[in-house]
């Protein structure tokens, strides 16, 4: 019957498409349904839209899940696939996340265009990206470098790259894993000196919440290790209010039921930063994340987080 298809809501970029399509396989995976029993329905979000600023300007995260958002409360989607890392902290009345799928590779990596790595790069080259973290980053290790913006997906900001725009940029790994292109990486950082985005590398379902058809069915495939990191590293961001003008980084690590937490924020021009490392009991997740960014709030103090806004 037409009406029983569920609807998978997403955006339009090529690795959104394929986060979708992932969902979707793990689905009929799970639940033994044919293809035909889904369908992804693209989303054309604000943020896809402005290309001519950087987001941090724009408003932020909640861009690129607005109108998705909207979709789902309207009953024209039934569940919708984001990268965790663009999930604004606090969302819609009556929506939720209620599924992580198993976190990919966290790290960034380095793309140059005749230059392999970033410390090789000759004296105030270009360097593009649009992500205030890597900005902050890459300053900290290489001050001369001039840090231009690069917007667009994946795909874009690689045929700027080509173009000349700028010698190198800085993507996600687990973007090209999932695109079929690790091999263009010419380095891959390392998390201690180069720390990921929250949320990196992790695909989540966002639906309605007391669905009593999706809910059980996106439950299936739900990855707990992965959740319970990301309610940490969701919970240091929710602490220092997420904002997309801050840069910050950090990771939680699980073994066992232990977690290891470490986060970090700096000042756009990687001059200034102040890191937390902690940790505890997997249960505890929340607090640990919650205290981490109390503590790093603290230790930064107003000024730091007022300076530049
Ligand atoms: N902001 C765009 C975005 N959101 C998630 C990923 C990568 C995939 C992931 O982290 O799961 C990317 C591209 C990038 O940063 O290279």
């Amino acid at each position: 019957m037409q009406t029983d298809v569920v609807k998978i809501g997403t955006r339009g970029s090529a690795l959104a498409v394929a986060q979708a399509a992932e969902v979707r396989a793990r689905l009929m995976a799970a639940h033994g349904l044919p293809e035909d029993a889904f369908e992804i329905v693209v989303i054309s979000t604000s943020g896809d839209q402005i290309q001519d600023r950087p987001l941090s300007q724009a408003g932020g995260k909640g861009l690129f899940t607005k109108e998705i958002e909207e979709a789902m409360l309207d009953g024209r989607i039934d569940l919708a696939v984001h990268s965790s890392k663009d999930m604004p902290t606090v969302l819609p009345d009556g929506l939720e996340i209620s599924a992580f799928l198993e976190r990919e590779d966290v790290r960034d990596v380095f793309i140059g265009r005749s230059i392999a790595r970033l410390e090789d790069l000759p004296q105030g080259a270009k360097l593009g990206t649009s992500s205030l973290r890597r900005q902050a980053l890459v300053l900290r290790l290489r001050p001369d470098l001039e840090v231009g913006m690069f917007r667009g997906n994946v795909q874009t900001r690689l045929r700027k790259l080509d173009e000349g725009v700028a010698e190198g940029t800085l993507l996600a790994l687990a973007g090209l894993n999932r695109l079929g292109v690790p091999h263009i990486a010419t380095e891959i950082m390392d998390p201690e000196r180069f720390p990921p985005a929250l949320g990196q590398g992790a695909i989540c379902i966002e639906s309605r919440i007391g669905d009593a058809r999706i809910g059980p069915m996106i439950a299936a495939i739900h990855h707990p290790q992965t959740g319970d990191a990301l309610l940490c590293e969701r919970a240091f961001l929710g602490a220092l209010d997420g904002s997309c003008r801050t840069p910050i980084a950090g990771l939680a690590r699980i073994e066992g039921d232990m977690l290891r937490f470490s986060g970090l924020v700096l000042t756009p021009d990687g001059r200034e930063e102040h890191g937390i490392e902690t940790e505890g009991r997997v249960a505890d997740a929340v607090r640990l994340g919650a205290e981490a960014g109390a503590a790093v709030r603290e230790k930064a103090g107003t000024r730091f987080f007022d300076s530049w806004l």
